[in-house]
């Protein structure tokens, strides 16, 4: 039954896109109705947080609208939904519930995972993370010397790094100057060479970042920073005071030679994506200080409150999830563009190609089929105005459609004395979004008076190109932690349409096996000849000109 209404509702979409869905022309729907902007922007209310979704300038009408909120009630997303919340075992291939809300639960609601409250070890484990980072911050925490400390690595990948990397970039006004964040998560040696230059193990700390504590990279790297920092400091007792552990597997921690006492714990209900709320968010804390990361949880709660409670038609993430559908699934569009007009957001796009790409690029449905449809975009982006002078003459005249979500901040943290930057920031930001709309046309071109005859069709833009409009009135730790959530929900909304376990990533834990395999091929003598021709090339042509180190 549930198949067949969900069949049902996306064979109307088909049939309202081939009829008129895709020959709706923006320009002309906001001729016809003035209160388009009225009808299709919707506001979200945190307690300090608001934000705008202006989504008028979408190909759709009243129908389409409708049609896409049928097929979420249909696809059963608030069933769904509940049972995220509920900690049910959502995430079936690896048997876990999903339960990141629960990390960012200000309610005294209890959350229950197999019947038991995670609340009170959640609250622990932050009350934990306030200590410490208070500690840190106040240079009560000592290094093996007695001085304070003055750098903070933390060293992670995936989702261990690229939450932590996002937030303190966002967040830079809010930290402060004389305790700087490093993040070191590429195995290219480079990356932890280049750190260690710039600190003095009397002075670092080093957060060891791992939901597994086995990941390759992680561990590698953390190995050698211990090796470096025991080559001045000596005495093993000292590798207390400046490694801390954020992780899952107390057991590798403990044989790593992280004192338990000093390692930050989470839970495998907590997907990597999905963690900078939890002890990976421990760097953060440290950088821009408890409350502060507090109000960035208090941000995440709010929106999920906003998710849970508000109607569909209303709901910020579904109304994000369901445009996301219907250019991905109706359009043909295989990206999505994220483009931040805010520059402490650069690393942004990056987050969500982690956090949308790693969830919905999935070909397999739940119950085990090859997915009919066409599932997760690929997420790209950079920050306004530097991208418009980089690949925005693809978005306004290439042939490709690239749905793209515009996001900036009412006001600046950074006025500048006597400079007209923001002015001139959110200036290129409205325009951007009305040029891809209305573009240009012939009788336009033709009225410039200097304009050659042989070159009018090269200036003529088709226009109708969607945009969201995402506005914020300032990018506090409350508003970005709102923005992460909707997002978030967002992906969540397209996995349960997509029919697809948006939670595991078996693809990213093949491509880790393989290289283990390769790994000791490099260092046996003779050629190798066990995989394909041109990967047997490959690693025989490393070999014959690698040095040894
Ligand atoms: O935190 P770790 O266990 O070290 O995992 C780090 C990363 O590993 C893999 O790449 C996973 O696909 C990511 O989701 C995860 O964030």
């Amino acid at each position: 039954m549930v198949l067949a209404n969900k069949l049902a509702a996306w064979q109307k979409l088909q049939q309202h896109y081939d009829t008129v869905g895709q020959h709706l022309v923006m320009k002309d729907l906001f001729q016809q109705d003035g209160q388009r902007f009225d009808k299709y922007s919707r506001q979200f209310k945190g307690t300090d947080a608001s934000i705008l979704l202006d989504f008028s300038k979408n190909r759709i009408n009243d129908e389409t609208l409708g049609l896409l909120l049928e097929l979420v009630k249909e696809a059963k997303v608030e069933d769904f939904r509940a049972k995220m919340f509920n900690g049910e075992h959502i995430n079936f291939t690896e048997d876990r519930a999903v339960l990141h809300v629960a990390l960012r639960n200000l309610s005294n609601k209890p959350i229950l995972d197999d019947g038991q409250d995670v609340m009170p070890e959640v609250r622990e484990v932050l009350a934990h993370m306030k200590e410490f980072s208070d500690a840190v911050r106040s240079g009560a925490w000592k290094g093996y010397t007695g001085k304070a400390i003055t750098d903070v690595i933390n060293i992670g990948i995936g989702g261990s790094d690229l939450g932590p990397v996002m937030v303190t970039e966002a967040l830079k006004h809010y930290a402060r100057p004389d305790l700087r964040a490093h993040f070191v998560s590429n195995i290219d040696g480079t990356d932890l060479a280049e750190t260690l230059k710039q600190v003095h193990p009397e002075t670092t700390l080093f957060i060891i970042a791992s939901k597994t504590f086995t990941t390759q990279e992680t561990i590698t790297n953390a190995t050698s920073a211990k090796d470096w920092f025991l080559s001045q400091a000596k005495e093993v007792q000292h590798v207390a005071k400046h490694f801390v552990a954020l992780s899952t597997n107390t057991e590798a921690v403990t044989a790593f030679g992280i004192d338990a006492k000093n390692m930050f714990k989470f839970w495998d209900w907590v997907g990597g994506r999905y963690s900078l709320w939890s002890a990976i968010g421990l760097s953060i804390a440290i950088n821009i200080g408890f409350e502060n990361f507090e109000a960035l949880l208090r941000g995440g709660y709010e929106m999920d409150q906003h998710f849970l409670n508000t109607p569909l038609e209303e709901n910020l993430p579904v109304i994000l999830g369901v445009l996301g559908i219907w250019y991905n699934n109706f359009f043909g569009a295989q990206t999505h563009a994220l483009l931040p007009y805010d520059q402490y957001m650069h690393r942004f796009p990056a987050y969500f190609q982690q956090g949308d790409m790693e969830s919905n690029g999935k070909y397999v449905t739940r119950s085990g089929q090859r997915v009919e449809a066409s599932t997760g975009p690929i997420i790209w982006g950079e920050p306004g105005t530097n991208a418009q002078h980089s690949f925005y003459q693809l978005i306004h005249q290439g042939t490709k459609i690239i749905p793209a979500d515009f996001l900036a901040p009412v006001e600046t943290h950074n006025p500048i004395a006597g400079g007209k930057q923001h002015d001139i920031l959110l200036s290129n930001f409205f325009a951007q979004t009305e040029a891809l709309m209305v573009g240009k046309t012939e009788a336009q071109v033709r009225g410039e008076a200097s304009v050659a005859e042989n070159i009018v069709p090269h200036k003529i833009f088709q226009g109708n190109r969607p945009t969201n409009s995402i506005m914020f009135q300032k990018l506090t730790p409350s508003t970005l932690g709102s923005l992460i959530a909707m997002y978030e929900h967002k992906i969540f909304v397209q996995g349960v349409i997509w029919d697809i376990n948006s939670f595991d990533q078996w693809g990213v834990e093949l491509g880790k096996q393989l290289a283990k395999v390769i790994q000791p091929e490099l260092a046996q003598p003779g050629s190798v000849s066990s995989h394909d021709a041109s990967t047997n090339g490959l690693i025989n042509f490393y070999k014959q000109h690698k040095k040894q180190y």
